[in-house]
């Protein structure tokens, strides 16, 4: 049996059969951080995420300082899921050696420039040599309130699906990527682009909603909506009725799918790669964060309900038609990334 056979979550589940559980660890592997109780006022949160070129980046298609922006923002954003503080980082980097110096210190531009603004600092880390290309590791601690950490699991029936930002920017702009399109508007391109190459951690929404006390499960959107929902009902053991036109998309995402014939809300379901969090909420207090959310300038989006136990995963039309919600997403090992 191989990876592809068994898939990235296939394998997961495997390792973490294999994991113990020592003292002090309050969550461990199947959030999107381990959570460590050190006996201090607040929890540790502990994650680390990996590029890989030609598999997470291509250099054809960024600046190395969007590449070490993205690499640490990847981290930032589980954190942020969390409803963490992120505090410090260390980095490890395999090179071929006949990479340009230059190109490594404008990604330690970009890896340090985004630490920088989220307060982060840098401690140290690793330099290897690699046969063939660039892998950067960013493994990253964060601190939050003892009662104020944000899980997966959580959600109960009746809870309010939200989520942060817009979805399928970032597909749509590796779409553009790897299928030039001579007729999309420049500034359409650019903003697709630009959302591929530097997604912005939402570590002040995660912050804001861990604070409001109100929302009972969360996760960042790195693998497509679709699986994200899934992971959160299969957490808390319940199910999900996603509104398909509720899901946000942006202007230039509706656009390149006019354009290309493309429905652009495969790019939200499927693509991945958003760092939007998703998240849900009491009903009955959902109005309210809403606003808040708002008027903190992080405005956030109702796309449905969680449903009971047993009761699937569904993506709900306009009509009012449901067709089941396939839990698919960016897979590891997928054929088709
Ligand atoms: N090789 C591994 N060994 C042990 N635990 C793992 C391994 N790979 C993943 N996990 C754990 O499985 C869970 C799910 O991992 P996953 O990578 O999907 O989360 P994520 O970091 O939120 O997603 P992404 O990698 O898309 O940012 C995490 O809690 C992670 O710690
Ligand atoms: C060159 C190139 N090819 C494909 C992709 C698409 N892609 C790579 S990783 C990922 C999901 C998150 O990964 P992980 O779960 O490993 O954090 C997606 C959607 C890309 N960004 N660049
Ligand atoms: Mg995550």
């Amino acid at each position: 049996m191989r990876l592809a056979d068994v898939g990235e979550s296939g394998l997961v589940e495997r390792l973490l059969g294999r994991l113990a559980r020592g003292p002090g660890v309050v969550r461990g592997a199947g959030d999107d951080a381990a959570v460590l109780d050190l006996g201090g006022k607040e929890l540790l949160l502990f994650t680390v995420d990996t590029l890989v070129e030609e598999v997470h980046f291509s250099r054809a298609y960024g600046s190395m300082r969007d590449l070490g922006a993205k690499a640490m923002a990847v981290n930032l954003s589980d954190v942020a899921a969390m409803g963490g503080r992120p505090v410090y980082a260390v980095v490890s980097l395999a090179a071929p050696a006949e990479t340009a110096v230059a190109d490594i210190d404008d990604l330690y531009a970009g890896l340090a420039g985004t630490a920088a603004r989220y307060g982060v600092t840098l401690v140290g880390g690793d330099t290897v040599r690699h046969p063939h290309g660039l892998v950067i590791t960013v493994a990253l601690l964060g601190l939050a309130g003892r009662e104020r950490v944000l899980y997966r699991k959580g959600a109960v029936s009746g809870d309010l699906f939200y989520v942060t930002g817009s979805l399928g920017a970032s597909a749509a702009g590796l779409f553009l990527f790897q299928n030039p399109h001579p007729a999309c508007p420049p500034e359409v391109e650019d903003r697709l682009k630009k959302a591929h190459l530097s997604p912005e951690p939402r570590v002040v929404a995660g912050g804001l909603l861990a604070a409001s006390g109100v929302v009972s499960a969360a996760e960042d959107i790195s693998d497509g909506l679709a699986l994200t929902v899934a992971h959160i009902c299969t957490a808390g053991g319940v199910g999900a009725r996603l509104l398909a036109d509720r899901v946000p998309l942006s202007p230039e995402v509706r656009r390149l799918g006019i354009l290309t014939g493309k429905d652009p809300l495969e790019w939200a379901l499927f693509g991945g790669e958003d760092y939007e969090l998703l998240f849900t909420v009491r009903p009955g207090a959902a109005a309210g964060l809403e606003r808040e959310m708002a008027a903190a300038g992080w405005p956030v989006t109702w796309i449905g309900e969680v449903l009971g136990p047993g009761e699937g995963l569904w993506l709900e039309d306009a009509a009012g038609a449901g067709r089941p919600l396939v839990p698919g997403g960016y897979d590891a090992f997928g054929t088709e990334p």
